[in-house]
């Protein structure tokens, strides 16, 4: 049946749904570049609340598999898609994209013209937006809170090695944690709301994931954010960055539609190299509220010089505003664990990490 996606900025756009015709769903729109990577960016919690444009024509041609999820489900609040493929082909694949979305209940709109959605986007900013069965806006109804449900609830440990750090939950992407673990490392997983009790534990390092939503709604505990990474060699990944970022006292601030894909140019200011990175991120840190804190700007992206990551001038901490993980997108910046777990051996007086 016919379908109409409303953004905020009073344009429309027409397409198909095959939902039940009381159906409508509401959230933030921004869109993905990458070719492919669809299940890693369904499953990425940091995309909880957004309606997800994908920008590449056909999507879920390689259907859905069962490694490739970031967390147990999808997290997206809705996707637009320009042909979402149900003829897919892989060996690993169990389900089309379309049955996986149906199974979870999430709402997709397709045949809409994705390329003339995305101009919007770039010209208006990221902003609400809704699609349903009607062909009447109801932007005015889009100013809605933003609700997320992150974290998890539990403590959870991962691997067996020596090296324990314990991960500070604000919606974790699985991969992360397969990067530590199979660099020998055990991995406890610490919901925001425990991490008081991080220092019983006795990690030899600390984690700061990725996560939902606007920084800034974390200021109730960034004083307790500071007090653990100023004590433990620590690594910020996007979220966790611009946390680590404001616990020095620096500011962030809504970019104008996000980097969202798999070939985000950034430069490491420290050696000059150039690597290609996977981006999910709505905010930035502002660079001149560096100046007065002791963080010092590491990564660079090339395209709108933004801020791509910090180092502390005293302390061992390190951070991204690129995913090191990649999945989705290229694996090239994976570095980042070694340089961290490096500075995590040099912090406990071992040998230098191998
Ligand atoms: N992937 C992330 O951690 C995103 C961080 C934050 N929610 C942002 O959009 O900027």
């Amino acid at each position: 049946m016919k379908g109409y996606l409303h953004l905020e900025n009073g344009s429309s756009f027409e397409g198909e749904i095959d939902l039940g015709s009381d159906f409508k769903v509401t959230g933030e729109i921004v869109f993905f570049t990458g070719m492919t990577g669809y299940q890693e960016v369904l499953t990425d919690p940091s995309y909880q609340n957004q309606i997800v444009v994908f920008t590449f024509p056909l999507i879920g041609n390689y259907g859905i598999n069962e490694s490739d999820n970031e967390s147990i489900r999808p997290q997206i609040k809705g996707a637009v898609f320009y042909e979402c493929c149900s003829a897919y082909s892989h060996y690993e694949a169990k389900s089309s994209l379309k049955e996986y979305l149906k199974k979870w209940g999430i709402p997709f709109i397709e045949h809409v013209d994705t390329r003339a959605v995305v101009k919007q986007i770039r010209e208006s900013g990221s902003m609400k937006a809704e699609f349903s069965t009607s062909k009447e806006k109801t932007t005015q109804h889009l100013i809605q809170e933003d609700i997320y449900q992150v974290s998890s609830d539990a403590i959870e440990t991962y691997g067996q090695g020596k090296t324990h750090l314990v991960l500070v939950d604000f919606g974790y992407k699985k991969s992360i944690v397969t990067c530590l673990t199979k660099r020998g490392c055990r991995v406890t997983i610490v919901p925001i709301d425990n991490i008081d009790r991080i220092a019983q534990m006795q990690p030899d390092g600390i984690i700061l994931s990725n996560g939902p939503g606007n920084p800034e709604r974390y200021t109730y505990a960034l004083s307790k954010i500071n007090r653990v990474i100023t004590k433990y060699p620590t690594l910020g990944i996007c979220l966790g960055h611009q946390l680590v970022a404001l616990s020095f006292g620096a500011k962030t601030k809504k970019l104008h539609f996000g980097h969202r894909g798999a070939n985000h140019p950034v430069t490491d200011l420290k050696t000059n190299q150039v690597f290609i990175t996977s981006q999910n991120h709505s905010y930035e840190v502002i660079a001149n509220s560096l100046k007065p804190t002791d963080l010092i700007v590491r990564f660079s992206h090339i395209n709108d010089e933004s801020v791509e990551g910090v180092c502390h001038k005293t302390y061992p901490i390190l951070t991204t505003q690129f995913h090191p993980e990649a999945h989705p997108g290229p694996t090239e910046s994976e570095w980042i664990f070694d340089e961290f777990l490096n500075l995590v051996a040099v912090s406990k007086g071992d040998m230098l990490y191998a």
